[in-house]
């Protein structure tokens, strides 16, 4: 289920002065007992290379393949972290035998291990479905904590469980297991994307939201008063971000494609006023299908985001 990375994935120039990301990053066992490699400040990404829940969901194949693959895009981005921090790749989970639940709980864990080293980790999806696991890790991690979830997405993923979690029902099951610790931030919702009793459902649980022509950078304010209104009232935040909410001009890789989706300028914005609230201690990036990629841009941004969110952070830690 667990595989250590390929360091042939990771190309580039070569510096021999770590000019390059490939040259920075350090690959981690993640079955080794974890503090024995960490010896400074830590950022790392993990892959959840599991398209289960998508097809569960009747989606297009293919988010299996999306980590190893933004892995690619980061490979020969230009590198100015400090050398006093790590970055490492803990490698990917693997879905065996369509056991999603397994996959679920298998990933939980490793969260759970990985946070609890204070390690900023960012996952690569992989479905939606990834969203249950990773709550469940946090959830475990910080058992007296608040986690407020913020979603930048075109789905509420709030789909009913009938018998089986899928990548459309993550928050469903996340609300349903913690019904008096559910707060839940939904940023460029589709209303043709979501039928009328996701809307029902979304406001039993009580979540907040704001439609797709409401996130716009022209609306920047009361994004804002959103986002800071969920910050102060919980302890700790898990952003995750669902590259199917992007303008599918902008993101076309991935399963359901939004033609009429958000741009990266206010996405950056939220990014900038979550990791300034201090209190970001999760997120993924979710849904890239490489198959329906056109030159790998959907990859590239996702790349581009994880870079700006370390980027963010470290300069926070540095402060
Ligand atoms: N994680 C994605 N969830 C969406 C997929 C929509 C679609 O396939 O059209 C959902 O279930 O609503
Ligand atoms: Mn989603
Ligand atoms: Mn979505």
């Amino acid at each position: 289920m667990y595989q250590k990375i390929n360091q042939s994935l990771y190309t580039g120039r070569q510096s021999n002065k770590i000019h390059y990301l490939h040259e920075k990053i350090k690959f981690v066992d993640l079955d080794q007992h974890l503090t024995k490699s960490i010896h400074k400040p830590v950022f790392s990404i993990l892959g959840y290379c599991c398209d289960e829940g998508v097809k569960r969901n009747k989606g297009r194949a293919g988010a299996a393949a999306a980590p190893d693959m933004i892995r690619k895009m980061i490979s020969p981005l230009a590198n100015h972290f400090p050398d006093s921090l790590d970055i490492l790749d803990f490698g990917n989970i693997y879905c065996d035998n369509k056991d999603l639940e397994k996959i679920q709980t298998f990933t939980s864990g490793k969260i759970q291990e990985i946070t609890e080293n204070q390690i900023f980790n960012i996952i690569l999806g992989g479905g939606h479905d990834l969203a249950y696991a990773h709550f469940n890790g946090l959830k475990n991690a910080f058992p007296k904590k608040k986690i407020g979830i913020i979603n930048l997405d075109a789905h509420f993923d709030l789909r009913a469980m009938d018998e089986q979690g899928t990548s459309g029902t993550p928050f469903y099951q996340i609300a349903s297991e913690n019904p008096e610790n559910f707060q839940y931030l939904c940023l460029g919702i589709q209303k043709e994307s979501n039928h009328k009793e996701l809307f029902s459902t979304a406001e039993k649980f009580g979540v907040k939201y704001l439609y797709n022509q409401e996130f716009v950078i022209q609306n920047y304010e009361n994004v804002s008063r959103l986002v800071d209104a969920l910050t102060s009232t919980v302890d700790l935040i898990y952003l995750s971000i669902d590259l199917d909410g992007f303008s599918s001009a902008i993101a076309p890789g991935v399963s359901a494609p939004s033609p009429l989706g958000f741009q990266i300028d206010i996405v950056v914005k939220v990014i900038e006023d979550v990791i300034k609230s201090e209190k970001l201690v999760a997120c993924d990036i979710v849904e890239l299908n490489p198959t329906y990629d056109i030159d790998n841009t959907t990859a590239r941004l996702a790349a581009r985001l994880l870079y700006k969110i370390f980027e963010l952070k470290i300069s926070q830690i540095q402060q």
